[in-house]
């Protein structure tokens, strides 16, 4: 077989609804993929048996390289990086694939995997620009490491082990067909990322990584916790653990998960807006806040999380509903829409039904909700910092509304607003001092998930 080249990509994400639910396997979430996509291109070819070696080179970071050079006669090589230098990601994506596809049994091989991320997962300050030889990519270039580097929040860990298991599974199988890859790709990557951060998340990163925007209800945590309890270090010293690992592991990335990955994306002429909130607070362990009041206040904690459940469904439901009035008649979609900025401008009434009352309505009901969560829990979800910005924005002709996404916290927030209204959204807010904290980043939904992209697109960097 002669050097194969190839390479993927996959989106960063927001969770607009959902938050703490989706932890849990009754309810659903709502995530939107985003146009910051973390790149994999990946170089390999066949050696001889005994030579088994995967490069993953990172080079917008200082030290961004990592040298496996796999021991063969070890189950899974014994991974460990030659310079010493640790990233659990990749060892547990590293772990995953070559249980996976058995690569123990398979001819040697000598693996490059270069990693690109866009500009929107890690902060500007201190960065150079590079630009792809075609023109089509634009990376920033840090001098830091990777882990002293700030993060946005757009899961670049997911991403990262999306297109790094993506790569090499199309490497080792031959199969390029990212449909056919997308189910294996996502369960291989679920484990490996539960593996790395030593814990079974909610997942809904990975999966917007894997499929895209999507109307997401979790796995049984259950389906993967045998599995987690394997040692990686112990099963490579005992080819007997190895061989249970690798058992399970086929099995269980081979069934069906019975979680809910339902499509979606933004209604059209509706974009998200994000905004990186910059007023210097830490967020605290939010998750464990939210989980510890939960099993201390049972009833309590249930009545709130079924309110804020029912707003969540109420949020999709509306949003949905304008995909389907955008289907049946366009011209009244597109009356909807104009109805809509310009009644928030002061101009005619709207009309008492205009279906994005919908949305903007059920994004106050979860805010509210959200608001009761943080008095309950005593947790920053949506602190009174955000409540007063977020008021602020939803004020604004043509926004819907907006949320602080995910976890909540003081770091961002995230609108829903009319794509005609966003130029003078852009500049009301950036002559108006109460915005001044807020840096609205060049991002909006992309709803595709993993991808196949050009390798030439990286030519020159
Ligand atoms: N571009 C990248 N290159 C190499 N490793 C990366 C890259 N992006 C993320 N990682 C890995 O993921 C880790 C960050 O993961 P995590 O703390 O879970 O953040 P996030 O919430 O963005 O996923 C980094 O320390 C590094 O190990
Ligand atoms: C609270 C949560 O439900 C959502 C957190 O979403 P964020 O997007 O805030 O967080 P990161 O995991 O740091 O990328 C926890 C979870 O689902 O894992």
């Amino acid at each position: 077989m002669g050097p194969v080249e190839r390479a993927f990509s996959a989106p960063g994400k927001a969770l607009i609804a959902g938050g703490y639910l989706v932890l849990y396997p009754e309810y659903d979430s709502y995530v939107t993929a985003l146009s910051s996509r973390m790149h994999a291109l990946v170089r390999g070819q066949e050696t001889e048996k005994h030579i088994r070696k995967i490069t993953i080179e990172s080079s917008q970071f200082a030290e961004g390289i990592w040298s496996y050079d796999l021991d063969s006669n070890i189950p899974f090589g014994n991974i460990k990086e030659v310079h010493g230098r640790r990233n659990p990601f990749l060892e547990a994506t590293l772990m995953c694939v070559l249980a996976f596809v058995d690569a123990d049994s398979r001819p040697g091989f000598d693996i490059t995997i270069r990693i690109f991320s866009d500009p929107g997962y890690h902060t500007r300050d201190d960065t150079t620009t590079r630009v792809s030889s075609n023109g089509k990519r634009q990376f920033l270039y840090h001098k830091k490491k990777i882990n002293e580097v700030a993060k946005t929040g757009l899961g670049s860990s997911a991403g990262l082990v999306s297109v790094v298991t993506a790569a090499l599974l199309s490497y080792f199988t031959g199969n390029r067909d990212v449909d056919s890859l997308r189910n294996t790709v996502h369960n291989c990557t679920q484990i490996a990322h539960c593996h790395a951060q030593k814990k079974i998340g909610s997942g809904f990163d990975v999966a917007a990584a894997v499929y895209g925007s999507i109307v997401y209800r979790r796995f049984q945590p259950s389906l993967i916790d045998e599995i987690l309890k394997h040692e990686f270090h112990s099963m490579q010293g005992d080819s007997t653990l190895a061989l249970d690992y690798k058992n399970s592991l086929q099995s269980i990335v081979g069934s069906d998960w019975h979680f809910k990955i339902e499509k979606c994306a933004l209604p059209p002429g509706v974009r998200l807006v994000m905004g990186d909130v910059s007023v210097g607070s830490e967020t605290p362990k939010l998750v464990s806040l939210v989980l510890k009041w939960k099993q201390e206040n049972p009833v309590e904690g249930e009545k709130l999380f079924e309110s804020l459940n029912k707003a969540n469904g109420s949020l999709i439901a509306a949003l949905s509903s304008l995909h389907e009035l955008q289907r049946a008649n366009e011209a009244a979609y597109s009356a909807t829409l104009k109805d809509y900025q310009v009644a928030m401008k002061g101009g005619a009434g709207m009309a008492e039904v205009n279906p994005l009352r919908r949305v903007s309505a059920a994004i106050a009901t979860v805010r509210d909700h959200l608001r009761a969560l943080t008095t309950a829990t005593g947790a920053d979800i949506e602190p009174p910092s955000q409540t007063a910005l977020l008021d602020r924005c939803s004020r604004l002709p043509g926004v819907l509304g907006g949320v602080v996404p995910g976890a909540g916290g003081f770091d961002a927030i995230c609108l829903l607003v009319l794509e005609d209204a966003i130029p003078t959204m852009l500049q009301t807010t950036e002559k108006d001092q109460s915005f001044s904290n807020v840096k609205w980043l060049p991002l909006h939904e992309e709803s595709d998930g993993l991808l196949e992209t050009s390798p030439e697109d990286y030519a020159g960097l």
